[in-house]
């Protein structure tokens, strides 16, 4: 369901000369014996997830759909990016659905924060606070403000809007979740945030904006059985994987996912914590960078096309829109648009890609990776987070790096707290 396709023979070639290390990686990631083995639970996930505790997420979910009219989704990372990703992508950007999914806990900014504080004032709010740790400070500065908010609003009934979702044992938030007595959901011990969309942290935002998360499983499973073989001709991701190292081998530092859909543009920043936080360690790893095009053709279009050549392309192709339209004729015919009349908006879309690949490509010298999905649907989001997941383990442990910790961000936290006087 996600093809990779490239036009360099030099991929072509290069691409075979990886399949003993591709396949003895493959072997000790499925036997959890590869580096970071701790947190391969998402592995056998669309195998081995809880099913009563799915079934409960699905039973919230529609609890908080009747109660209110914003829900709150408190997070950073991991615990926010894929939902937000997930649902901007599958329900678009002005869904104008009830309830609203909103996001706090992803920021120190006082100015976002004081306005989301006052645009959920006078209206009906649940919360869902996520945070495997438990301890990250923007969620905690963010949801003490909520909660407060909550508890004068609520008073007694607070807690039946409130979900929390955690480790099952550890961490502060846990602790304040028992002593209230809020509903929680477990993030498992051997999924890290930036594979958790596919637990409760993902799926439960994802089911309160209307998302069929039965469909988001069944691709989820749909990848785990077309990935199985590490062969590099039938395994799309492993075969991403390898031509990543190739370009990367050949100078490329810096990998642009590109878009040709607005509403893909959050799949790109989750996309972004992905890769960058499972590769950029020990000197190493590719930067991950974004593009919407042809939004910012208009904007990065002039470096890609001539800037310097330290990028390489991965066109993240929707085969079918979720909606399209005609393009009218006009009699009159000022705006002189009529060559396009009859033609549908996506078919414009597309020679707008086709034309760029040609460019960038061709005259550009920007090598391009093409991954095609077949459309924005609920199961082609679950398909691509496995095909993501596994292409982002294969590459970077192909660098000989633990793809499932994230020791330098530790960094900034304690110079933060320094600074706060945290003891
Ligand atoms: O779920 P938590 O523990 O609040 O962490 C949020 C995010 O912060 C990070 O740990 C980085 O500090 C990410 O890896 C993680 O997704």
């Amino acid at each position: 369901m996600i093809k990779l396709e490239t036009k360099h023979a030099f991929l072509k070639e290069n691409v075979k000369d990886y399949q003993e290390s591709v396949d003895r990686l493959h072997q000790q990631l499925m036997n959890k014996e590869c580096l970071g083995n701790d947190y391969v639970g998402w592995v056998e996930w669309p195998n081995t997830y809880d099913q009563e505790e799915f079934a409960r997420i699905k039973q919230t979910a529609a609890r908080m759909r009747e109660m209110c009219d914003v829900f709150v989704v408190c997070g950073i990372g991991g615990s926010y990016l894929g939902a937000r990703a997930a649902i901007e992508m599958i329900n678009g950007l002005y869904a104008n659905k009830k309830p609203e999914i909103i996001f706090i806990g992803n920021t120190f900014s006082s100015t976002y924060i004081a306005q989301v504080m006052e645009y959920i004032k006078d209206k009906e709010v649940c919360v869902n606070v996520i945070s495997k740790s438990g301890t990250t400070t923007e969620t905690s500065l963010a949801f003490r403000l909520l909660k407060q908010f909550m508890d004068e609003k609520y008073k007694e009934q607070a807690k039946e809007r409130i979900v929390a979702t955690t480790d099952k044992a550890r961490g502060v938030l846990k602790a304040v979740a028992d002593q209230e007595g809020y509903e929680t959901f477990v993030i498992p011990d051997d999924i890290g945030g930036r594979y958790s969309v596919i637990t409760p942290v993902g799926l439960l935002p994802i089911a309160v904006a209307g998302i069929d998360i039965d469909a988001i499983m069944s691709g989820l499973k749909k990848a785990y059985e077309d990935l199985a073989d590490s062969d590099l001709d039938h395994n799309a991701a492993y075969a991403y994987a390898v031509c990543r190292r190739i370009l990367q081998n050949q100078g490329y530092d810096v990998e642009m996912l590109v878009s040709y859909e607005l509403q893909m543009s959050m799949i790109a920043e989750w996309w972004k914590q992905l890769f960058g936080e499972s590769e950029g360690k020990e000197g190493k790893g590719i930067l991950p960078d974004s593009a919407t095009f042809s939004t910012d053709l208009h904007s990065l279009g002039q470096f890609v096309q001539e800037g310097k050549k330290v990028l390489f392309e991965t066109i993240l192709m929707i085969d079918r829109p979720t909606q399209d339209i005609t393009f009218p004729s006009d009699a009159q015919n000022l705006d002189q648009m009529n060559y396009l009349s009859g033609k549908s908006v996506d078919w414009v879309n597309k020679m707008a890609a086709q034309g760029t690949l040609e460019a960038h490509v061709n005259t550009g010298g920007v090598p391009n990776l093409i991954l095609t999905l077949k459309d924005m649907s609920a199961e082609s989001f679950g398909y691509m987070c496995y095909f993501f997941f596994r292409a982002c383990a294969m590459t970077v442990l192909l660098l000989d790096v633990n793809p499932f910790n994230q020791p330098g961000v530790e960094v900034y936290k304690k110079n933060m707290f320094r600074l706060l006087g945290k003891n």
